[in-house]
Formats: structure tokens, sequence, C-alpha cells
């Protein structure tokens, strides 16, 4: 659709209008539309660099090349149209309201303030992590990561943070289905894996209270984990028959030595906050009745640090261990395809349908 010079200036009005700054990021792209919409390509003698703002504002116009003016034109009008919708919807929020992103069925999601908030929603099964929850926390992953938030946050809806795998998930399986069904899981459960490893921006678990299995050991691949004191961390694999995954047989050994490593994977030791965190698996305790309080004015205010040198930050520092966590979460899941067919893991599952065994 072609955009009139009208509906231009209308869009160029608005945007002095817009409730929200939108950040120095947007501000620059609708400078450059604006000026390759008025002027064409990037006519301004490139400016010396020790000039930052007119060097990053020659950058942003300059990086537009040839594109026509009437190309430039809509897209300014459609990036004014986005950011006065979003603008718009926010001051009709209420106040402290969540901005409720795409529908999901086991999740909530949110975005506001510079944060989107992806809240595990299956209290009464204490957040287990089904089938369906794996591929929507994917594809909410995926959502965040190209979202206009700076920073991503992880947490369970209820009194649990999140009780693991769903171990359901084992029922109704007639024994000519379950290799290809273990086969599945497991494809689901590597890039499951695979998203927190590449998730780009910084990733926090707000971890409301206790933790099993999986959402114990996919938390050494987030940013950093903010645990309420009634919080506890047990990875109960060799009950089940099961391993380590989420990449904690790498993870866990660097983060607390081996021999505590072991003692949580492979003895099962339930940990609390406190002991948690003197391991270096949590990084910091809060009393649970001002954890939300305390924990989401931080993360407010770590929102507010500039986007890119943030993500940069983060990248340089995890980048370094991609290679090495991919072929770790292969492996695990490559042992673990092993276990699900295991008498050991059939058994403990069987146990969990009939007697709801309680770890
Ligand atoms: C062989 C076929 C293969 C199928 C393919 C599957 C493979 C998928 C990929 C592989 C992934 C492996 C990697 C992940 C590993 C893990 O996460 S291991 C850890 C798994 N989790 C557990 O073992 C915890 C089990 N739950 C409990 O021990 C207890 O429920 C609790 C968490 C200690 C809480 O106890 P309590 O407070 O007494 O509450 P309950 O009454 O037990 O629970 C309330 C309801 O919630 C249900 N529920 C809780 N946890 C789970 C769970 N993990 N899976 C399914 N359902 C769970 C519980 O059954 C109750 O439901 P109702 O009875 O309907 O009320």
């Amino acid at each position: 659709m072609r955009s009139s010079q009208e509906e231009f200036e209308n869009a160029v009005n608005r945007v002095k209008l817009l409730k929200k700054d939108p950040g120095n990021e947007v501000k620059l792209k609708l400078y450059a539309l604006y000026k390759q919409a008025t002027e064409g390509p990037c006519n301004m003698p490139k400016p010396g660099v020790f000039d930052f703002i007119n060097k990053a504002k020659w950058d942003a116009w300059n990086a537009l090349g040839s594109m026509p003016k009437e190309t430039a034109r809509q897209s300014y009008v459609d990036l004014v149209s986005s950011l006065s919708s979003s603008s718009m919807s926010s001051s009709q929020v209420k106040p402290g309201a969540d901005r409720k992103q795409q529908e999901y069925e086991n999740l909530v999601v949110t975005s506001e303030d510079g944060i989107t908030k992806i809240m595990l929603n299956r209290p009464t099964k204490k957040n287990a992590i089904n089938t369906q929850m794996y591929q929507e926390i994917i594809l909410a992953l995926k959502a965040a990561s190209k979202d206009n938030s700076v920073l991503t946050v992880l947490t369970g809806n209820g009194d649990y943070y999140c009780s693991g795998n769903d171990l359901t998930d084992f029922s109704g399986i007639t024994a000519g289905e379950i290799e290809e069904k273990v086969k599945n899981n497991l494809d689901m459960l590597r890039v499951f894996v695979n998203s927190f490893i590449d998730f780009p921006k910084p990733l926090i678990a707000v971890v409301n209270g206790p933790a099993v299995g999986i959402a114990v050991t996919i938390l050494g691949l987030c940013d950093a984990v903010y645990a309420s004191d009634r919080a506890t961390f047990h990875t109960p694999f060799s009950h089940l028959g099961l391993s380590p995954e989420g990449c904690s047989s790498y993870t866990f050994p660097k983060i607390m030595g081996p021999a505590k490593a072991i003692e949580m994977l492979v003895f099962g030791k339930k940990l609390t906050a406190e002991e948690a965190c003197a391991r270096g698996l949590v990084t910091e305790v809060f009393p649970d009745n001002t954890f939300q309080k305390q924990v989401w004015a931080r993360l407010k205010a770590y929102s507010e640090f500039p986007a890119n040198s943030i993500r940069i930050s983060k990248q340089v520092i995890r980048n370094m261990e991609k290679e090495k966590l991919y072929a770790v979460n292969a492996e695990e899941c490559s042992v673990l395809q092993e276990r699900l067919l295991s008498n050991e893991c059939i058994n403990a599952a069987v146990n969990f349908l009939s007697r709801k065994a309680k770890l």
C-alpha cells in the first residue's frame, strides 16, 4: 500500500505525541527514514569518530543506501503506527498491569518496561513441563529474543517454580510407540536446551518456589538466578532412572565443583535456596515475603541499561562456550535416550503414576 504525503506528515506529527520514549535505536531508525523519505540517499559529510551523535545519525541514514523515497516514507509510517499502537495500549493499560503477548496454553507471557516475563502456568500440576509446554517455551524464547525488551525473565505461577518434566508424559504409551515417542521428545529436548544456549539477551530465573529436574539443570544456562528463601533445588535423576540434562553435566561441575555436582545430579541431594546460593547455582536469595518486590525493583533498574551494551556483553561472555554446550547437550540427550527406555526409568515413572511417589 503506498503511503500518501499526507499520511507521512501525520506520522511525523504523531511521533511528537508518543507517550513513551521509544529508545535511541528506534529514534535513529526514525531519523534515517525521515531523511531518506525527504532528501533521498545520505548526502551529509561523514562526521568525525568523536562526534558520536552525528556519527550515529550518519551511520543510520547511510545504512539505508539507495532506498527509494516512497519506500522510506512507507517504512516511516509503518514504524510510527507500531509505536503509536504500543504507546497507546500501554497508556490505556492500568499502571502496573502487564501487556499480554501471544496467547499460550501453559504460559503467561507479558512484556512491560523493557522486561519480557515468561511465566510457567500449570500451577495445579506444580508447573510440570509437558510436551506442549516445552514447545511453547521454545516459541516464547524465540519471540523474546526478537522483541524490544532489554531482558527476559523465567518464573513460575503458584507455589512451585517448576516440578520438572511431566511424568504423565509416560502414560498411555504402548510398547510399540515408546521408541519413537522417546526419540521425538528428545529431539524436542535438545532444541529446548539449545534455545537457552542461544538466547541473546540476559535471561533471569526468578525462582518463586521449589524447582525439580530440568527446571534446576537449565539454571546453569541462565544469566542470573534470584530465589525466594522457600525455593528448593532437586535433581532426582538416579531415583528416576534418568541422567543429567540441560548441560548440567558440564555447567554444574564448573559452577560448584565435581563433588558437589555429583552430590546433586547423581545422589539427588535436595538443596535449600541458601545451599544452592553457597554453591553458586543461585545468585541471590530473598525473604519470600519481600521477594517479588525486591527482585522486580532490581530487574526494572537493569532494564534501563543500554540494550545493545548488555546484550553484547552477555554474548561476549557466553559465546566462547556455545560450541561446547551444543556438544554437551547432544551427548546428554543421547544418553537420556537409552535411559528413558530402561526398566529403571519406566518403573520409576509407573511408580509415580500409580503412587505419585513423593521425592
Ligand atoms: C518412557 C516414555 C517416555 C516419554 C517421553 C518423555 C520424555 C520427555 C523428555 C525427557 C526429559 C527428561 C529431562 C527432565 C527430567 C526431569 O525433570 S526429572 C524430574 C521430574 N519431576 C519429578 O520427578 C517430580 C514429581 N513430582 C513430585 O515428586 C511431587 O508432585 C512434588 C513435586 C514433590 C510435589 O508434591 P506435593 O506437594 O505432594 O504435590 P502433588 O500432589 O504430588 O502434586 C500436585 C499435582 O501436580 C502433579 N505433578 C507434580 N509434579 C508433576 C510432574 N513432574 N509431572 C506430572 N505431574 C506432576 C501431581 O501428580 C498432582 O496432580 P493431581 O494428582 O492431578 O492433583
